[in-house]
């Protein structure tokens, strides 16, 4: 396997001057170039109909790119792989199954189900706090524990890569806050990359190694986010993380709060 390194640093995904038309020519995306360290996550960050979701498809290998080119590890992407894992703002749960079973589709949809799958569900559920609710339906459970299952489910095929896609945007700020305290605890565990859109200049804030702002097709400007010594749950009520949210937002062209 190919092992890309850029600045001595892995690479898990890599954008070289991806650009989309979408057929009605009303939008496009313009030579887009990222890259995304092993472990790393980070935020595109960007008003509605920027170009967020349709740059995350590109991405995660969803839609092929018009020019230019999507390496994951190295590898060029056409399609979606084994070694990512995508959680869309609707957690689009399947009610006739179970929590459990719900976890384990990606596996039953490509393979018979091993005990050895069933165990890692397992593990999932209790790491996103859900045990309780292995054998309820979807439709029992709240918005919150929706996501939870969601994410658990993006998770089972053991990705080195996450995408998500507002996940949180339909959620509480409180239950958002835990789902982002969540997902930091996550990716510093299982260390996996992530790729996460959002409109919500707070979450990125807290989520990204590095912030992308979209505007209008185009990536206008990254900030590399400060190294924070606080734990992440004190992390939101620092001056610093204030002014870090106030930069941003200045980045997006927004002015007051
Ligand atoms: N299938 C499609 N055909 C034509 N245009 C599309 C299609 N899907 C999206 N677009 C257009 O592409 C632009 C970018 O859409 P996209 O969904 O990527 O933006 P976004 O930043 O994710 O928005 P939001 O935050 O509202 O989800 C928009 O102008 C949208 O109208």
């Amino acid at each position: 396997m190919t092992t890309w390194i850029r600045g001595g640093h892995i690479m898990e995904l890599e954008l070289q001057k991806v650009s989309y038309q979408y057929k009605d020519k009303n939008f496009a995306l313009k030579g887009i170039d990222w890259q995304l360290p092993t472990g790393e996550i980070h935020c595109w960050l960007g008003r509605s109909g920027s170009g967020k979701s349709t740059l995350l498809e590109l991405a995660a290998g969803l839609k092929n790119p018009t020019k230019g080119k999507v390496y994951h590890q190295g590898h060029i992407v056409t399609k979606p792989s084994n070694k990512i894992g995508f959680v869309f703002q609707e957690a689009t749960l399947l009610n006739w199954k179970t929590v459990l079973d719900n976890v384990l589709l990606p596996i039953q949809l490509q393979r018979e189900i091993t005990t050895e799958d069933i165990n890692y569900a397992e593990v999932l559920l209790e790491i996103l706090q859900i045990s309780e609710f292995a054998e309820r339906i979807p439709s029992t459970l709240s918005g919150g524990q929706k996501s939870r299952v969601a994410i658990a489910r993006a998770l089972i095929k053991k990705p080195t890569l996450l995408f998500l896609d507002e996940p949180f945007a339909a959620l509480d700020i409180i239950t958002r806050e835990e789902l982002q305290n969540e997902l930091l605890r996550l990716n510093k565990r299982e260390k996996i990359a992530m790729l996460f859109v959002t409109h919500d200049v707070t979450e990125a804030a807290f989520l990204a190694d590095q912030i992308g702002v979209i505007s209008q097709g185009e990536i206008s400007s990254q900030k590399k986010s400060p190294s924070w010594e606080e734990t992440e749950i004190n992390r939101r009520d620092t001056q610093k993380f204030r002014e870090y949210c106030i930069n941003i937002r200045h980045l997006l062209g927004v002015e007051h709060e």
